[in-house]
């Protein structure tokens, strides 16, 4: 078929996303909608056979009936224009808790893990312009700071991959235009009507704030401008670390009067990403309660504790988090923790918790608070402390934090 040149023009863009070497596989989240079916089109026109492999897969929630036919139709077109396609299921949702947060988020996972197994480092989504200025117009409402208004960016790691939004800076209309040209189908989402939903209100109030010139390009380019602040701030916090922060043990201390003579924003990122780090998580601390906490110094957060000392705050973990964790000596201990020494199979690694900490009746010479050394890990053989490498050094066992400070100061910059 012959391309128009508003065609070529789309193509062009999405190609030119990708850069110079695109990996050899990238994978496409298709939901069977319009931008997902424009977007697993346009990749066919953007590559060559012999420079990328194209690989799709929908995930069927088994939330609405017509999911199954949606899933089949990708499935089909998938197979006309060559691509191999796979169909995920998810049985998690229980019916409790934001049915749409969850589902999203086991897609995310689905979709990881998918690609994972096919050997794919990249996966595609059909995000766009529109969806970037609704996100941005949903934080506002939120009263969200710079990285919430940098919405959502080009690519972002999941989980080992990376996620890349090719056509962020088109728009629905357009993709919806090249569909037409190209006589293709696609699915309406009956959801995308619901005013129940946040994103449909913002999505009908776009439709009247665009004669105050509040438009989605306006939006996006809000994103933009934040996403370049949020590079300035990461690289502040960066300098600040590399001044202020010591990792002792596996928590995260700083220097205390350096910490106070931050500016406020970047004090916030520094103990929200410690406080992310030191618990493992995936996300920040919400903005409120972090606030709480660099005003207060005090108190626990994100499964941590904030611990004063004479000059420095210590960041560790909290007991209550980790009370539960076992772990075979092989294993990693809170997904964190290598512990290595004469193990045999009766051994276990927990926390060492009030009552092993007894037990070790030399652990200030550690110079550890008693706070975070019970949730630090021990070698336990049934209720008998075997070694505590936190509390006591022994020179037989030994405990590390994987990653250390490197880990830590480059999570400034990733995140
Ligand atoms: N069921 C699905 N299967 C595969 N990919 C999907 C599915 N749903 C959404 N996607 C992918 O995600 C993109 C964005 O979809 P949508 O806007 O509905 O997601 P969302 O729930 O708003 O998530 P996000 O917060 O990431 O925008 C789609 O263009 C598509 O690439």
């Amino acid at each position: 078929m012959l391309l128009s040149s508003a065609d070529r023009t789309l193509i062009g863009a999405l190609r030119a996303v990708f850069g110079a070497n695109p990996p050899a596989r990238i994978g496409v989240a298709v939901s069977g909608g319009g931008d997902s079916v424009a977007l697993l089109h346009l990749l066919t026109r953007c590559f060559d056979d012999r420079e990328v492999t194209l690989f799709a897969a929908t995930v069927n929630h088994g939330l609405r009936p017509e999911a199954a036919q949606e899933a089949e139709d990708v499935a089909r077109l998938a197979q006309q224009l060559g691509i191999s396609h796979q169909i995920l299921h998810w049985h998690g949702w229980g019916g409790r808790g934001n049915m749409q947060d969850r589902a999203r988020r086991a897609r995310y996972e689905l979709l990881a893990d998918w690609a994972k197994n096919n050997e794919i480092s990249m996966v595609a989504t059909g995000h766009t312009i529109d969806d970037q200025a609704e996100t941005v117009l949903m934080r506002l409402a939120r009263a969200s700071g710079v990285d919430g208004l940098s919405a959502m960016a080009e690519r972002t790691p999941l989980s080992g991959i990376t996620l890349i939004r090719p056509m962020l800076k088109q728009s629905r209309a357009d993709l919806r235009d090249y569909l037409r040209r190209q006589g293709l189908c696609w699915a309406e989402d009956p959801g995308n009507e619901d005013l129940a939903y946040d994103r449909i209100r913002v999505r009908k109030a776009l439709g009247v704030l665009h004669s105050l010139g509040l438009t989605a390009p306006k939006l996006a380019q809000v994103a933009a401008n934040m996403q370049s602040a949020r590079d300035a701030l990461k690289q502040q916090t960066y300098s600040a670390a590399l001044q202020i922060a010591a990792i002792d043990g596996g928590d995260v201390v700083f220097a205390l009067p350096e910490f106070r003579s931050l500016p406020d924003e970047v004090a916030r990122r520094l103990l929200g990403q410690a406080i992310r780090w030191v618990g493992g998580g995936d996300y920040l601390p919400r903005r409120v309660p972090l606030q709480a906490a660099v005003a207060d110094l005090s108190g626990t957060l994100g499964g941590c504790r904030i611990l004063q000392q004479k000059d420095a705050i210590r960041i560790a973990r909290e007991y209550e988090a980790v009370k539960s964790f076992q772990a075979a000596p092989d294993q990693a201990w809170d997904g964190l923790w290598r512990l290595a020494g004469p193990f045999t199979p009766e051994h276990e690694i927990r926390a060492l918790g009030a009552a092993g900490l007894a037990q070790c009746r030399n652990w200030r010479v550690s110079g550890r608070p008693r706070a975070s050394l019970i949730a630090t890990p021990a070698i336990w053989r049934g209720d008998d402390l075997i070694a505590a490498p936190l509390a006591e050094e022994t020179g037989i066992w030994r405990a590390e934090r994987v990653g250390g400070r490197k880990d830590f100061l480059a999570s400034l910059l990733s995140h």
